[in-house]
């Protein structure tokens, strides 16, 4: 049986308590490993090494130095692709040409585009007058954070994790990371690629177990992080903040979602399909920018729902290695449980099911997994759980509009602000659409295209601060303003 182990000061450890916790695989169920569960004490040791590692060869590198090395782990992680995809899969139970495609392949682009980015970033400088008339001089100069505290999810878990220590670490700092319960083994890879490329000890740990009144909440409690990136659920977040307060720590907080697709009578009707079924059902609807509120103007209704409802139906349902599937199992029995109270809860408000809304028949070898069928739903009000709650399943519900105005309302009316996709071939109306849709993100005629440079994240609840580009670069240094009077 697999053990997992953290990784603290550049070697993999147990726990002293030596309480451990299964990893499932969640297409068949069965256990891949057992998980190490840190107790305070490895969190510590951890933090502690991080410090420690501050103040040794990574804190004297020079950015080029810094960079290269990352470049490094980038290749480390292509080298090694097969086995990242393997472990991700398994862990995740998604589908190879998924992971192959997004997860993998962004895990080496987050620590390259950051590496480049902080070797070619200015500084500013300002020039100022003084009562004598000779002046004086401020410019910026960027220090590392310190020590970062990252926890993420399980969704894209090297993506998520990476896209936050990729910047952390281009910048200086050293990170402990806490990875998801539910998706331990591309954090320990990782850990592996990183001591081959030369990342000192120290400078990468990873402590694995549970959040609350476990290595989550360890970690935060810790009095010597000096900043948290977290994404994960609102609740969490909230949580996270709170411990974050003791000691003035800031927070990065990538949170929920309940994102709206808004569907023109103008749209290129074949790419709004497209693009509304990757949003919906990609990672078996487990992505934060996904889309389960679809708002389409009456004229189309009825065809888009048929469309919408004959993708759905042509999903390949599959476990990761079949070359034909493009639809895995959600992560755990456990959410499982959770989408499918949402798929009663619809019936319950009677909802018209387009297509869906159980549990597939899977092969007996498949059977223990955690597997649920892509769903549509048509006729819920617009206050229904179903309708206004993050369900992060492979579902949404489809309502009809007559006006952009009545759209935008729409699209806005809920607590969160993650990300949205206008489907319009006008561009005046993409632009002014656009421009009113309470969220961080939005998609015109297309959805998750990503470029690293720009600024990612949510609004309201759904998140605090941007990371991407130069706005990681915010997060992760500390600006210190020199004023030299000439
Ligand atoms: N905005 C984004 O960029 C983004 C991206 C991906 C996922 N998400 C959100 O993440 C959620 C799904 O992921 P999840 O179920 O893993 O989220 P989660 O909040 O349950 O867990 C995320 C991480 O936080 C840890 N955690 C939980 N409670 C904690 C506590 N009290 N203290 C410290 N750590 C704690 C977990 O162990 C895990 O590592 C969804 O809400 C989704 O929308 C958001
Ligand atoms: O599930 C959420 C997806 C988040 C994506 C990113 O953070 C990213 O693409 O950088």
């Amino acid at each position: 049986m697999k053990e997992i182990k953290h990784y603290i000061n550049g070697e993999f450890v147990g726990s002293a308590s030596g309480r451990t916790f299964e990893d499932i695989n969640p297409a068949n169920g069965q256990v891949i490993g057992r998980v190490h569960e840190a107790g305070r004490a490895e969190v510590d040791a951890a933090v502690k090494a991080a410090r420690a590692a501050l103040k040794g060869p990574w804190g004297k590198m020079t950015v080029v130095e810094r960079a290269e090395i990352l470049h490094r782990v980038a290749d480390g992680i292509t080298a090694r692709f097969d086995e990242f995809l393997e472990a991700e899969c398994l862990d995740t139970g998604k589908p190879k040409s998924l992971a192959s495609h997004i997860d993998i392949p962004r895990g080496a682009a987050n620590f390259k585009v950051f590496a480049d980015l902080l070797k070619n970033v200015a500084n500013e400088a300002f020039e100022m007058a003084t009562p004598d008339g000779a002046g004086a001089l401020n410019y910026g100069v960027r220090r590392p954070k310190g020590v970062i505290g990252v926890i993420s999810p399980w969704n894209l878990p090297l993506l998520l994790m990476t896209w936050k220590v990729g910047p952390a670490l281009a910048c200086g700092n050293c990170v402990v990371v806490k990875p998801s319960e539910e998706t331990p083994l591309t954090a320990n890879l990782l850990g592996e690629v990183m001591q081959a490329a030369g990342v000192p000890a120290g400078v990468y740990n990873v402590v694995h177990g549970f959040g609350g009144d476990s290595a989550g909440a360890f970690l935060t409690e810790h009095a010597d992080v000096d900043a948290y990136t977290f994404t994960g659920e609102t609740g969490t977040g909230e949580t996270i903040m709170r411990a974050a307060a003791k000691g003035v720590r800031q927070v990065s907080l990538e949170l929920g979602g309940k994102n709206a697709g808004i569907v023109f009578a103008d749209c290129d009707m074949d790419k709004a399909i497209e693009g509304t079924l990757r949003s919906a059902f990609a990672n078996c609807g487990q992505v934060c920018l996904g889309t389960e509120r679809v708002y389409v103007e009456r004229p189309i209704f009825d065809e888009f729902v048929a469309r919408l409802k004959a993708g759905a139906e042509n999903l390949v349902i599959g476990p990761p290695d079949d070359a034909s599937s493009n639809f895995g199992p959600l992560v755990s029995l456990k959410h499982r449980e959770k989408v499918l109270s949402y798929y009663q809860q619809a019936l319950d408000d009677g909802a018209s099911v387009i297509t869906g809304g159980g549990v597939p028949d899977m092969p007996a070898h498949l059977a223990g997994g955690a597997w649920v069928q892509p769903t549509i739903w048509t006729g819920l009000a617009d206050d229904s759980a179903v309708v206004t709650e993050e369900i992060f399943g492979p579902c949404c519900h489809i309502r009809p509009f007559d006006s952009e105005e009545e759209a935008i309302e729409l699209a806005n009316s809920l607590p969160y602000g993650l990300a949205s996709a206008i489907w319009t071939e006008n561009s005046s109306r993409a632009h002014r659409v656009a421009g009113q849709i309470e969220a961080g993100i939005v998609w015109v005629n297309s959805w998750f295209l990503r470029d690293l440079r720009t600024a990612f994240g949510g609004s309201k609840q759904s998140g605090i601060g941007r990371e991407g580009g130069v706005h990681s670069l915010e997060f992760y240094t500390e600006l210190k303003n020199v004023c030299i009077k000439l």
